[in-house]
């Protein structure tokens, strides 16, 4: 079940907390949408935290509220125990579309947040582009336009683009949902290895069961109508390495089968 906490205990110190956090969306001067009824909960650092849910359950809502693109009708999300209250540097945002501006290069869209926020030199912001275009696997298209990438490679950079800052949270809202199954794989994988490697916390939208299983500590299921956290489930007998073989092992047909069963519960 969600996390509840009450309202006058201290915000983690480390982590983020999402509390008592609801969206109400007005629609003209009578009409409302509950976006996110009351929610609470802790993600804790280097975590990989997955909401899944049909569409209009909120998922994306919350991530934004999270990442402070949206403000909360209820409640605060606390970074490390400090509030936060707009777009925030602690967290780079990845979206369903890379996003990259089409008249810059791709490493001109790699160095644009840091143009932006000026948070650290431009040599510095270059040499972390190189090395992030070579982690990613992009090196080559480095001077290359983004419309002669390929959709997964869009999102390589996009990526890349959210890492330049150094951010300690990934946000990313369905990011692999337009790309083929076997590109999607290929990026969990990756984005695993990068997870474990620069031990980020990461937070990730999707709507896909098998994705929110195989790269979960845990999952968040929301529900519509009004859009609600309705329970999160850890993933249990894991090997403490995952790659890409656990999606041929038993252990993960059976965690796939009870985050499906979470589902079948919520009778949508
Ligand atoms: N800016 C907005 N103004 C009014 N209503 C909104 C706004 N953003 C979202 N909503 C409504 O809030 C609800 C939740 O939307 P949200 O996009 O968060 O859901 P979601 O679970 O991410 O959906 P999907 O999976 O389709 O992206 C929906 O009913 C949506 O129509």
């Amino acid at each position: 079940m969600p996390t509840a906490r009450s309202e006058d205990a201290a915000p983690s110190a480390t982590g983020i907390d999402v509390r008592d956090v609801s969206k109400i969306f007005a629609l003209g001067a009578s009409e409302q949408t509950v976006a996110l009824k009351p929610l609470s909960l802790t993600i804790r650092k280097g975590e990989f935290f997955s909401f899944i849910g049909p569409s209009g359950c909120g998922k994306t809502t919350l991530l934004r509220i999270i990442a402070g693109l949206t403000t909360p009708t209820t409640g605060g999300v606390f970074i490390n125990g400090t509030q936060v209250t707009g777009p925030d540097s602690r967290i780079g945002m990845v979206f369903q579309k890379s996003t990259l501006l089409p008249w810059r290069t791709v490493l001109q869209n790699l160095l644009l947040p840091v143009e932006v926020t000026k948070s650290c030199s431009m040599q510095e912001a270059r040499s972390r582009a190189d090395r992030l275009l070579e982690m990613m696997g992009i090196a080559a298209f480095k001077n290359r336009s983004p419309d002669e990438l390929s959709g997964g490679m869009q999102q390589r950079a996009a990526i890349a683009r959210a890492l330049i800052t150094d951010p300690e949270i990934l946000a990313m809202d369905e990011p692999f949902s337009a790309l083929d199954e076997f590109t999607r794989e290929r990026l969990n994988d990756e984005l695993m290895g990068l997870q474990k490697s620069a031990q980020k916390t990461i937070i990730f939208v999707t709507h896909n069961i098998s994705e929110a299983v195989f790269l979960s500590d845990r999952i968040g299921v929301m529900a519509p109508r009004p859009g609600r956290l309705d329970s999160i489930i850890e993933a249990q007998g894991f090997p403490a390495v995952r790659d890409a073989s656990l999606r041929k092992k038993q252990e993960f047909f059976r965690e796939v089968a009870r985050a499906r069963d979470a589902f079948d519960r919520l009778h949508l």
